[in-house]
C-alpha cells in the first residue's frame, strides 16, 4: 500500500492509498527539525486511532521545503523498509516534462498538481492552489506544466498587515458580511478577501487571454473552500488534487522504471 506525503510550507499531509481510495488523511504542521521517530509516533498513534491496519510498501514525497526530506527518507526506510520516490529528484519520472526556462526548479507541489489535474480533466487547465503561497499552475493541452503565477498567500497577506502596522491585530480570514468594514477586523478581512477575489479573477482572465484556448479552472489547497463556497470563480474544487497527483506519479514510476 502507498503512503503519499505532501509537505507544504505550512502543513504536511499524509494519506494512505489502497489503489482505489484514500483510507485516511493525517495532517501536521511542517517543521524541518521533526525526526523520523517523531513522525512515526504521530503517524502510528493516529492510524491506530482510526483502526487502520495496513502494510505500507511504497512511499512518495512531494516537499516544498527541501530540509524536511532527509527525515522523511529516514522515516520511510526505518519503519517501512522502503526507498521513497521524491518528486523533483532526477530519479522520479514525470508523465509530462515541464516546459519552463532552463534551470528553473519548479515547486514539486505544482508538478504534482499538474499531474493530478491532467489525469482528471485532460489539458488546458489552470490549477489554483491556496496554500502558504497562492499558485496558479498552467497545464497545456498535452499535460505539461508550462508556467504560472505565484502570489502571496491569503494568511500571509493578513499576517503581513499585522506584522507591519502597530495597530492592526492578528486576524483569521473569513468572508466578511459587507465590503465596507465598520471595525478594524472587518476592514482587514474585506481587504484581503475581496482583494483576493479580484486577484484570482484578473489573473485567470489574463491567463485565458494569453493561452488562446478555452480553459478550465480548478481550485485546491487549505483555503480553497472559503472561495469556492462564496464566489463563482472556479469550474471545480478538489481538496485531494495534490494527493491524487502523487498517486498518478507513483503509478507512472512503477510502470516505467
Ligand atoms: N480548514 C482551514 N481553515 C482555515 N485555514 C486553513 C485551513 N486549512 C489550512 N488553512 C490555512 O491555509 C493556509 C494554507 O494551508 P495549506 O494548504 O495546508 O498550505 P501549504 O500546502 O502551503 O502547507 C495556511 O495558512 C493554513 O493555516
Ligand atoms: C510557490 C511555492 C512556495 C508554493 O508552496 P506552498 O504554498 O504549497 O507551500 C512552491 O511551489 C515553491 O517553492 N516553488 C518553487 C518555485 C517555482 O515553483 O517556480
Ligand atoms: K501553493
Amino acid at each position: 500500500m502507498l503512503l503519499a506525503i505532501d509537505c507544504g510550507n505550512t502543513n504536511t499531509v499524509f494519506s494512505i492509498w489502497d489503489g482505489e481510495s484514500f483510507l485516511c488523511t493525517l495532517r501536521t504542521s511542517t517543521h524541518h527539525a521533526r525526526t523520523a521517530d517523531a513522525y512515526f509516533t504521530w503517524y502510528s498513534t493516529l492510524v491506530k486511532h482510526y483502526g487502520i491496519e495496513v502494510d505500507i510498501t511504497d512511499v512518495i514525497i512531494s516537499s516544498t521545503v527541501p530540509r524536511v526530506v532527509f527525515n522523511l527518507r529516514v522515516f520511510a526506510d526505518r519503519f517501512f523498509g522502503c526507498r521513497p520516490i521524491v518528486v523533483g529528484k532526477p530519479e522520479c519520472l514525470l508523465p509530462h516534462l515541464p516546459r519552463v526556462d532552463t534551470g528553473t526548479q519548479v515547486g514539486p507541489d505544482r508538478l504534482v498538481n499538474t499531474a493530478g489535474a491532467y489525469d482528471r480533466h485532460g489539458g488546458d487547465l489552470v490549477v489554483v492552489d491556496f496554500g502558504t503561497a497562492t499558485t496558479f499552475d498552467v497545464v497545456a493541452h498535452d499535460g505539461a506544466y508550462i508556467g504560472g503565477v505565484i502570489a502571496p498567500g491569503v494568511n500571509l497577506s493578513l499576517e503581513a498587515l499585522h506584522q507591519a502596522a502597530a495597530a492592526l491585530p492578528h486576524v483569521d480570514i473569513s468572508k466578511p458580511q459587507n465590503v465596507i468594514g465598520t471595525n478594524t477586523v472587518a476592514c482587514m478581512q474585506s481587504g484581503v478577501f475581496w482583494g483576493y477575489v479580484g486577484l484570482v479573477r484578473e489573473i485567470c482572465t489574463r491567463i485565458k487571454e494569453e493561452h488562446e484556448r478555452p480553459m478550465k479552472i480548478v481550485s485546491t489547497g487549505g483555503l480553497a473552500p472559503l472561495f469556492q463556497q462564496t464566489v463563482d470563480l472556479f469550474d471545480a474544487f478538489e481538496d485531494d488534487l495534490t494527493m491524487h497527483g502523487l498517486t498518478v506519479i507513483h503509478r507512472y514510476n512503477k510502470e516505467n522504471s
